[in-house]
């Protein structure tokens, strides 16, 4: 297998899998990151994301999760749709072969760009879908370890759906891949070791850089890395109006005092029930609008309730 990694798949090409043979017609390249590149593919008049990288090895510790994610799924909901669809590689035109695996695409944009566009009133529920997404990682034993704004995204009605998952680590483990402004260790609040309480702690941090990235980024420029510590996080978080109701929640984040995401995720949805910051009014169709007659409290654990359902 070649370590290089330098191709283009363009618009329209078809890339056909050495192994098993399925075809896939190439629309666009959807992103691109250190472990790889990421396609919009076709196939049968079906939108997939391909990924293509150079290194097998860390492509694989991918498959593994998602496969594992995959099993868990169906133990619970035997009809689930599997969001691994195929792993082969890729025999390119000049011999060069590199590993892929297609798996659903998520119509989705990130985190950040959801909140833009749609409006900073649909953070809690986003926030909620968020925890129980990383919830459903935590029971099949593993940590994300590299949650971040970009690898969080977000469909419609505020779904989420993760994305890269070259950092995901088995509880116990040392987490290997991690941006520094999310990690607990950099900002001296615990080993940087995979269990619940790791994310969670990335999740407060990315609740802060939601609401105000500039300052979360010249903090870590001011302070000497002994200073780096929970309490600035949280002072910096009591300046956003918006985090206000969340505070005493961030701080149990931060400090590691959820026993995990279970518990994170339904404190999160107490809070929002009880201090009615769910949003009131969003762009829903006219069988959910009903809904948003009630009280903004009511409609958010309304809401929550039919996403409880559906998850
Ligand atoms: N299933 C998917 N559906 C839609 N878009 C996707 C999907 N998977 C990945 N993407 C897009 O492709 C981008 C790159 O994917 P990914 O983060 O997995 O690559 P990477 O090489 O591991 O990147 P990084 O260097 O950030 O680790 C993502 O940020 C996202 O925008």
């Amino acid at each position: 297998m070649t370590t290089s990694f330098k191709f283009t798949l363009g618009r329209g090409s078809v890339v056909t899998g050495k192994w098993k043979g399925k075809q896939y017609r190439i629309e666009r390249m959807l992103g691109e990151g250190a472990n790889g590149k990421v396609f919009l593919v076709q196939r049968d008049k079906v939108w997939y994301a391909l990924k293509a990288g150079a290194d097998a090895v860390d492509l694989q510790s991918e498959i593994n999760v998602l496969q594992s994610l995959d099993l868990q799924r169906r133990m619970k909901r035997p009809d689930t749709e599997p969001f691994l669809v195929d792993v082969d590689d890729l025999l390119m035109p000049d011999g060069q072969e590199f590993p892929f695996y297609v798996m659903r695409y998520v119509r989705g944009v990130t985190l950040s760009d959801y909140l833009a566009r749609e409006g900073p009133e649909w953070f809690p529920l986003v926030g909620y879908n968020l925890l129980r997404k990383l919830s459903e990682l935590h029971e099949a034993g593993w940590s994300f370890g590299d949650l971040k704004v970009e690898n969080v995204l977000v469909a419609e009605y505020g779904r989420v759906e993760l994305v890269d998952y070259g950092g995901v680590t088995g509880f116990g483990k040392g987490v290997r891949q991690f941006t520094e402004i999310y990690d607990r260790g950099y900002w001296n609040a615990g080993k940087r070791m995979a269990d619940s309480g790791y994310d969670l702690f990335s999740f407060a941090v990315l609740c802060i850089q939601l609401q105000d990235s500039k300052r979360l980024l010249q903090l870590t420029h001011q302070l000497l890395p002994q200073n780096r510590s929970p309490e600035e996080l949280l002072r910096l978080a009591q300046l956003q109006p918006a985090l206000r109701p969340f505070m005493g929640w961030l701080s149990d984040a931060m400090a590691g005092r959820f026993a995990n995401a279970r518990e994170a995720a339904a404190s999160w949805q107490r809070l929002v029930s009880r201090s009615g910051t769910m949003k009131s009014s969003p762009p829903v169709p006219g069988w959910m609008k009903g809904l948003f007659m009630l009280s903004a409290g009511v409609a958010g654990a309304a809401i929550i309730w039919l996403l409880w359902l559906e998850w």
